[in-house]
C-alpha cells in the first residue's frame, strides 16, 4: 500500500511522510497537506464533479469514525476503492486523538465560524487550520459540495444514528440531502434554527457546502467499536466516492424522524445543576413541567414543550457553552 494510505498511523505517531504526493496505479493522486489532512484527486477523465469533505476525530476519543476514514483511505491507497470524487480527509484534533481524549485544552467544535479568533492555544489554531483546508478545498465552482463531520456521542441514544443539519438565515434545508442520509442508515435529523460554531456549521454557512454532523453511536476506544454498525454509511460513502450512487427519491424520507431545536440549555456558572440521571440516553422524553436545570441568580429551565426530548446533556461544559439541547418533533 502507498504510505500516504497510512494517514492514521502517521498521525498517531506524529510523523510526516517522506513523500507528500503519491499516485495510485489507477492514477489517483494522494496529497498529504499537513498533519491529519489528505487530499485525493481522481484522474481528470474520471472526475464526477463531486467534492466530498470527510472529517472525524474533531473529538479525539470518538474512534469509530476515525477507523471508518482509515478504511476508506486504505481502500483508495490500495486501489480497491476507485475515486471519481475529489475528497478531503481531515482528522480534526490529532493531539487529542493520540491521547484518546475529547479535547486537550478546549473543544475544537466550539471554535469555528470566527470563534478561534477570540481564543488562543493550539486547538484554536487547529480550528483555523481546518477552516483553511476546507476553504481551499471548496473553491471550485459548479461542483457539488458535501461535508460529513463524523462523531460518536458520550452517551447511549434511543435513536442510535442521527444527524445535525446546520442553519443559515434564508437557506432551505434540502430534502434530497435528507433522503441521502436516510439511505446511509441515518434514523433522525435535527434541524438547527440558528447558525452555530461547529465545523459543519462553518462549511455550511461560509463555504456553501451541504454539511452535517453525524452522530454514529457511543464513543469507545480504538478497537472496541464492534457495536457501532457503520455498514450502511460506509456503503453509501463507497458509492459517492466511486460516482455510482444509486438514484434516490428526495420526496421519500422513508421513516426518517425529524426534530427541531426548541431550546439550547446554556451553562452560565459553576452553580449550574442539571436534574438528569448521569446515564440518561440521548432523545429521552421529558414531560411538560419538568425542572431540567438551575443556574445562578434563580435561573430555571422548565420543560414547556409537548414531546420534548433531551440530547447531549453535559453539565461539565465550560461556562457559556451548551449543556444540552431540548428538541421537538418537526417537519420539512
Ligand atoms: O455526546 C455528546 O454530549 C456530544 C457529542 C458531540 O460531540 N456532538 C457534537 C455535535 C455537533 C453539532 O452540534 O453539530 C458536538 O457536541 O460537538
Ligand atoms: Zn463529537
Amino acid at each position: 500500500m502507498l504510505s500516504l494510505g497510512k494517514l492514521l498511523e502517521l498521525t498517531l505517531a506524529g510523523r510526516e511522510p517522506t513523500e507528500k504526493i503519491q499516485l495510485t496505479s489507477g492514477g489517483v493522486r494522494l496529497h498529504w497537506l499537513g498533519e491529519g489532512a489528505l487530499d485525493v484527486t481522481p484522474p481528470a477523465a474520471d472526475d464526477s464533479g463531486f467534492d466530498l469533505l470527510l472529517s472525524a476525530g474533531v473529538h479525539g476519543n470518538e474512534t469509530a469514525p476515525i477507523e471508518l476514514l482509515d478504511r476508506l483511505i486504505q481502500g483508495i491507497a490500495r486501489g480497491h476503492l476507485k475515486p471519481r470524487a475529489r475528497i478531503l480527509f481531515l482528522l480534526g484534533n490529532p493531539e487529542a486523538i493520540r491521547r484518546g481524549e475529547r479535547f486537550v485544552e478546549q473543544d475544537i467544535n466550539r471554535l469555528f465560524n470566527g470563534r478561534h479568533g477570540e481564543s488562543s492555544g493550539f486547538e484554536a489554531m487547529r480550528a483555523a487550520e481546518l477552516e483553511r483546508y476546507a476553504a481551499a478545498f471548496f473553491t471550485k465552482p459548479e461542483r457539488s459540495r458535501l461535508h460529513y463531520d463524523l462523531h460518536t456521542a458520550i452517551r447511549a441514544s434511543k435513536i442510535e444514528q442521527f444527524a445535525l443539519y446546520p442553519y443559515v438565515e434564508g437557506r432551505k434545508h434540502s430534502r434530497q440531502e435528507l433522503a441521502r442520509l436516510r439511505a446511509a442508515g441515518i434514523d433522525a435529523v435535527l434541524l438547527q434554527n440558528k447558525t452555530g460554531i461547529t465545523f459543519s456549521s462553518y462549511t455550511y454557512a461560509q463555504l456553501g457546502a451541504e454539511a452535517f454532523t453525524l452522530e454514529l453511536g457511543k464513543a469507545r476506544p480504538f478497537g472496541s467499536n464492534a457495536e457501532v454498525n457503520l455498514d450502511r454509511l460506509e456503503e453509501r460513502l463507497h458509492s459517492l466516492i466511486e460516482g455510482r450512487e444509486p438514484e434516490f427519491d428526495g420526496d421519500r424520507l422513508d421513516g426518517l424522524q425529524l426534530f427541531s431545536v426548541a431550546r439550547e440549555i446554556i451553562k452560565h456558572s459553576e452553580s449550574f445543576l442539571l436534574h438528569l440521571a448521569p446515564d440518561i440516553e440521548n432523545f429521552s422524553e421529558l414531560p411538560v413541567g419538568y425542572l431540567l436545570a438551575e443556574d445562578i441568580a434563580g435561573t430555571r429551565w422548565v420543560v414547556e414543550e409537548e414531546g420534548a426530548r433531551i440530547i447531549f446533556p453535559n453539565p461539565k461544559v465550560k461556562n457559556g457553552l451548551r449543556a444540552g439541547i431540548l428538541v421537538v418533533p418537526a417537519e420539512v
